[in-house]
């Protein structure tokens, strides 16, 4: 039996060849029961379906083996969950949750079924990738197979290449190959409500609630704290609000004091909302025309960023194994030893002595999310201004960001290091502090994050170490006490970059681009 294709479209449907008695759907980065495809092509494909989701041992305990005692993400997931079963349940089946390795965890609890095939949505990361192999196998050799389908991109792998038959390596050209190719087909949501009738309830063996946050080793983090909203109604209430504003994303969105973004990234991550919704309004909007298109048409641009970004590791996973993607890059010779030390811990604690640097790396301190300009600014600041290895900054964004996920982490940070496809030229080099003055211009940001400093004037908040003794004095504010002198000069710091990346001068030649370009 052939899958039935959705109408009016030129590309090939899945196929699946058979029906069948018992089917297994494996939850990962797609908790959510709406417009899904693993959930949809199960449901019409199985008599019986049962849904499951495994806490994965062999992500959890490396973390908690790091000494982490809470961990947002962790957090998010479980609260989704608990929403996620409980929506299933309501539809007449439920959510089997194990606490195991999902490479053992899954056949054995297909064997325990009697299922006869499972169905999960691609992942692009390479130790994913790795680990759906190692369950391809297992369950190929007790006659189970493993379906899986393309849900968390609009345009995944290979569907979008260029006029060589080649993957694009840069951006704009695949964008604009990305919207000469997007049909209202590859938008439509995978139904999945006409078809809930065949989901089975779980079995009374695994009738049991989503593990605390305790069972599996963690304390609670601040999600509840920083009111993040979980869960598919979260990210449906977040792009609600959302809508109502993206006519002005354009304008706003490079702002940090201004709601200018949707806040749905983590909520991408986790799949708790569909990104062919999402695409699917933006695009709408931008073929209407009209007040909103420009701030739809710039959204959607962010949202075509991240399929580039699965592409580029998907065709390259050696990116996000520490390679830069441009390998001649790998020859410059970070700041290392007691200075590249110093300066990282600086930077990580938030004490570099730029306020606009220091108030974002609070921000993702006490929040686990970072504003897209200032996580460019920061990755910048690190790479350009202390010489620290961009790896560095990555894993530590890594460990931090409620949103993380390598391919956009990766490319973002390879991006700000020159070291990427696309990247900024290596001879463009933030100002931290003309940066502020343009997208904080009245320190409200700022102000936020760095009370301490909320009492000097404008003028001076962007570059303290400027102000007069008596203006510091009157603000309270004490250069080397209650906050950091500068770290590195930024104009001393500048020169030392661009000699480091004389390396690569070969690659990329700056009199042809304009030479040491500043932002
Ligand atoms: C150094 C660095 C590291 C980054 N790390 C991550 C990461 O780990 N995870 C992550 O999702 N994004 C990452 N980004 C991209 C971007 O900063 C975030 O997606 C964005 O800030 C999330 O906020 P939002 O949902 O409000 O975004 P919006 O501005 O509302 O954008 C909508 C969505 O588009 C996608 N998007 C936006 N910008 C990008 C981009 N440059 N690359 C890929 N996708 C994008 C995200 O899914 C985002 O949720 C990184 C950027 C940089 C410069």
């Amino acid at each position: 039996m052939q899958a039935a294709a959705h109408p009016a479209t030129s590309r090939p449907p899945y196929r699946i060849g058979n029906t069948f008695a018992r089917g297994l759907v494996w939850f990962r980065r797609d908790l959510r029961a709406t417009d899904h495809a693993a959930l949809h092509y199960a449901l019409r494909h199985c008599a019986q379906v049962w849904c499951v989701f495994v806490f994965d041992r062999d992500i959890l305990d490396p973390l908690l083996a790091r000494g982490l005692q809470s961990d947002r993400r962790v957090e998010f997931i479980r609260q989704s969950l608990v929403e996620l079963a409980g929506t299933l349940a309501a539809a007449g089946g439920g959510l089997i949750v194990l606490h195991g390795r999902a490479q053992t965890a899954i056949p054995a609890l297909a064997r325990a079924l009697e299922v006869e095939a499972v169905f999960a949505n691609h992942d692009y990361e390479p130790a994913a990738n790795a680990r759906d192999q190692a369950v391809r196998q297992a369950l190929s050799a007790q006659a189970c197979a493993l379906f899986t389908f393309k849900d968390q991109a609009v345009f995944e792998r290979d569907e979008i290449l260029n006029g060589q038959g080649k993957p694009f390596a840069v951006f704009t050209p695949y964008k604009n190959a990305w919207l000469r190719t997007v049909e209202p087909f590859d938008l439509r949501p995978y139904a999945v409500e006409p078809y809930l009738p065949a989901l089975a309830p779980v079995p009374a063996a695994y009738r049991q609630p989503v593990p605390t946050l305790a069972q599996l080793g963690f304390g609670a983090s601040n999600l509840a704290e920083i009111a993040m909203p979980t869960g598919a109604s979260g990210a449906q209430a977040l792009f609600a609000e959302f809508v109502e504003r993206m006519g002005d994303y354009g304008r706003r969105r490079d702002y940090p004091a201004l709601r200018g973004p949707s806040y749905l990234s983590v909520h991408l991550r986790f799949g708790t909302i569909s990104i062919r919704t999402l695409a699917r309004t933006a695009h709408a909007a931008v073929l209407r025309g009209g007040a909103d298109s420009a701030g739809a048409a710039v959204w959607l641009s962010e949202l075509i960023w991240r399929d580039f970004y699965f592409m580029i590791l998907h065709h390259h996973p050696r990116v996000g194994a520490g390679a830069a993607f441009h390998p001649a890059y790998d020859a410059i010779r970070w700041q290392d030893g007691d200075t590249g030390e110093r300066y990282f811990r600086a930077w990580c604690d938030a004490a570099t002595g730029y306020p606009l640097v220091d108030a974002a790396m609070l921000q993702i301190r006490q929040s686990g999310y970072m504003h897209n300009r200032l996580r460019m600014v920061t990755a910048s600041f690190l790479v350009k201004d202390l010489g620290v290895d961009w790896r560095r900054g990555e894993q530590y964004f890594a460990d931090q960001l409620n949103d993380f996920d390598l391919a956009a982490n990766n490319g973002g940070w390879q991006w700000a290091a020159s070291t990427g496809c696309d990247a900024q030229p290596w001879f463009r080099i933030f100002n931290p502090v003309t940066q502020s003055q343009k997208f904080d211009p009245q320190g409200r940001f700022i102000r936020k994050y760095l009370p301490q400093l909320a009492a000097l004037p404008d003028k001076y908040l962007h570059a303290p170490w400027t102000a007069p003794e008596t203006v510091l004095a009157e603000a309270g504010v004490r250069l080397g006490d209650n906050y950091p002198r500068p770290l590195v000069q930024h104009d001393v710091a500048r020169q030392q970059t661009l000699r480091r990346y004389e390396v690569v001068k070969q690659v990329v030649k700056p009199e042809v681009k304009g030479a040491g370009a500043e932002d």
